[in-house]
């Protein structure tokens, strides 16, 4: 048995964050992040955390194709932003649609997270699972330094993901996953400080990242990974990480592919880690530029902190 994704649903927090709102609070401009980054606008969470966010898009994708929760095998969120470490997002997300059945657990690997998810569910469903949810979902609006414009103005919230079913044939044809805990330090958040009885430590706060290093892991590392990934397939489809217009803009010409083929929305929702894909995913099925009827090679490229970076080929 294969996985097939037979279903895409996505949800953004109401709150929606203008660049223009942020020069109320940063020392920055419209002019500025939209130059730089191609973000117009992002949507922030108040009073909903990350498990929230999933469990409206797995409430989205149990409705939409109308199946019985408890027939639901496994549940995997893609997080950085968990709302615990203990509890799971998967969890609450299990037990809030009644997936009695299903196992569950977050998978941390930032903005990576849904294609190592996604390519998790594969090797799932080829041991014998028959269907699961995969949802990238991400609040990094709490873990973000809101006085630091380099990083809060290129941050948004929000969730969505797939539902993934047994088929007699392959639809998740190639995947490639990676790391470099050399760079760690290039993308850093959420960080715990142990504080004890016994030993106390100062936290570092807020997320810090190193533009330049990670802009030439995405230009270097992460475009090598993908030509190997696909070979000589051809691609009607790249939907990559939304991290910002410049750099998929330039990694489309490195690798000698019409830009019509890079879909970008980070316009409108900033970089949403986890849930950039699968945000994306969902708006092009919703548009019916994305048929899900399995005529469409398309490759999910994830790249971010970890190090970690992937490529799975779909035939949607
Ligand atoms: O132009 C400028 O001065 C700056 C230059 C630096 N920029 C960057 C650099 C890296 C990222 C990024 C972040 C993640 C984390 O999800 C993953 C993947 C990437 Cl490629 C986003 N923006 C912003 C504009």
């Amino acid at each position: 048995q294969f996985g097939r994704i037979v279903a895409t649903a996505r949800y953004l927090p109401s709150k929606v964050v203008t660049n223009n709102d942020l020069t109320q609070w940063l020392d920055t401009s419209d002019e500025w992040i939209q130059s730089r980054t191609g973000i117009k606008q992002r949507h922030i969470a108040e009073e909903e955390n990350t498990s929230d966010l999933c469990t409206q898009v797995a409430k989205k994708l149990i409705e939409e194709q109308n199946i019985d929760p408890a027939t639901i095998d496994f549940i995997i969120v893609a997080t950085m932003s968990p709302d615990y470490t203990s509890p799971s997002v998967a969890c609450i997300v299990q037990g809030a649609v009644g997936a009695s059945s299903a196992m569950a657990f977050d998978l941390s690997a930032a903005c990576a997270g849904f294609v190592y998810a996604v390519a998790t569910a594969e090797n799932f469903i080829r041991s014998g699972q028959r269907r699961g949810l995969v949802i990238g979902g991400e609040k990094t609006s709490k873990l973000i330094d809101w006085t630091d414009r380099s990083t809060a103005v290129l941050f948004g919230d929000g969730a969505a993901g797939v539902l993934i079913e047994a088929a007699d044939e392959p639809y998740i044809t190639k995947q490639n996953l990676n790391a470099d805990g050399r760079r760690s330090k290039s993308l850093v958040s959420g960080h715990r400080p142990t504080n004890s009885l016994f030993y106390q430590e100062e936290s570092q706060g807020g997320l810090t990242m190193d533009g330049r290093g990670i802009w030439n892991f995405a230009m270097n590392d992460v475009t090598t990974s993908l030509k190997e990934c696909i070979g000589s397939d051809s691609v009607d489809y790249y939907l990559f990480h939304q991290a910002n217009r410049r750099i998929i803009e330039k990694m489309a010409k490195k690798l000698k592919e019409p830009l019509e083929k890079f879909p970008i929305n980070l316009t409108n929702y900033g970089n949403t880690s986890a849930a950039s894909i699968p945000i994306l995913l969902d708006e092009l099925v919703e548009a019916g530029t994305i048929r899900l009827d399995g005529t469409q090679n398309t490759v999910f490229t994830g790249y971010g902190g970890g190090l970690a970076w992937g490529n799975v080929l779909v035939r949607l």
